[in-house]
């Protein structure tokens, strides 16, 4: 196939995890109703962006209840969903940050907990420590969708070349990040990085923020973004709750490929870039 309707649903996050899922409920339905088939939520959109909220609303896999929503939602919307991420406890009551993709009959076709940490100290500006509460996560992810590879990940490990790489390696034709940049590195980094990524690896770059909500303690930067295989901000929003509905056109992956091989060019004959404790 090769056009894909997608929609990204900047939602402003509350403090209350049922509003906050009624909140994805409604922003899903009307992505669906302007046609979108790949519907993607923000970081944490279950919950404020604040570690002090984590252990609380963290939820098990997969009976929780966010969790058990998106499956619902994504079957009975018929739509390939990308859950934002939500914080997942696991058995030993690890905490992670985590995205969960389903397919259109609701089955988690991938699970990506967040691989590097958002700890920074920027003076006059950020501080944020999430390894204070959250763990890491171990594994790359990219599954399979009628529309070709997805690879996922979240917020900070967009600033990792080589895990966006080793993505592209996978297969992945189109990456998904939902996010949550904030209003010192957002204005400075953030659509500098989509697009980079994106002509690096020529592929599509979908970016999915909260909506600004001045009343928490993480300001959102929110400006959710799409960039093109060619580098380009094909659509973005400004900080307001919305969605960002957009046709990607698959084809321009492999003519762009194809024009300018970059992945070809690479002189792996001198060096390589390995993905260690493979399964
Ligand atoms: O990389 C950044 O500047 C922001 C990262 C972030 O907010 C996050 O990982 O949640």
């Amino acid at each position: 196939m090769s056009q894909l309707r997608v929609g990204l649903c900047q939602m402003l996050v509350t403090e209350d995890k049922d509003v906050n899922i009624k909140k994805a409920d409604e922003m899903i339905k009307k992505a669906v109703s302007s046609g979108a088939k790949l519907v993607v939520l923000p970081e944490m959109f279950n919950c404020p962006y604040d570690n002090s909220y984590f252990p609380k609303f963290a939820e098990n896999c997969p009976e929780g209840k966010t969790i058990q929503f998106m499956s619902r939602a994504a079957k009975e919307n018929n739509i390939y969903l990308i859950g934002g991420s939500i914080p997942e406890k696991d058995e030993k009551d690890n905490i992670y940050n985590t995205s969960f993709a389903f397919d259109t009959n609701g089955n988690i076709i991938g699970k990506h907990r967040k691989m590097h940490l958002f700890d920074i100290d920027v003076e006059g500006g950020i501080r944020f420590m999430e390894s204070d509460i959250l763990s890491k996560g171990e594994d790359i992810t990219v599954f399979d969708t009628e529309y070709g590879k997805v690879g996922l990940s979240i917020c900070y490990d967009i600033r990792f070349p080589e895990l966006m790489r080793l993505m592209v390696l996978k297969g992945a034709r189109i990456i998904v990040i939902p996010a949550a940049f904030n209003m010192t590195t957002g204005p400075a980094h953030w659509e500098s990085l989509f697009k980079v990524r994106a002509l690096d690896n020529q592929v599509y770059m979908l970016g999915t923020a909260p909506a600004r909500n001045k009343e928490s303690s993480y300001t959102s930067y929110g400006n959710s973004i799409i960039t093109d295989p060619w580098g380009r901000v094909v659509s973005k929003l400004d900080e307001k709750e919305n969605i960002l509905i957009q046709d990607l056109d698959l084809n321009m992956i492999d003519k762009i490929r194809r024009e300018l091989p970059l992945l070809q060019h690479r002189r792996t004959d001198l060096y390589t870039l390995d993905l260690l404790n493979e399964d």
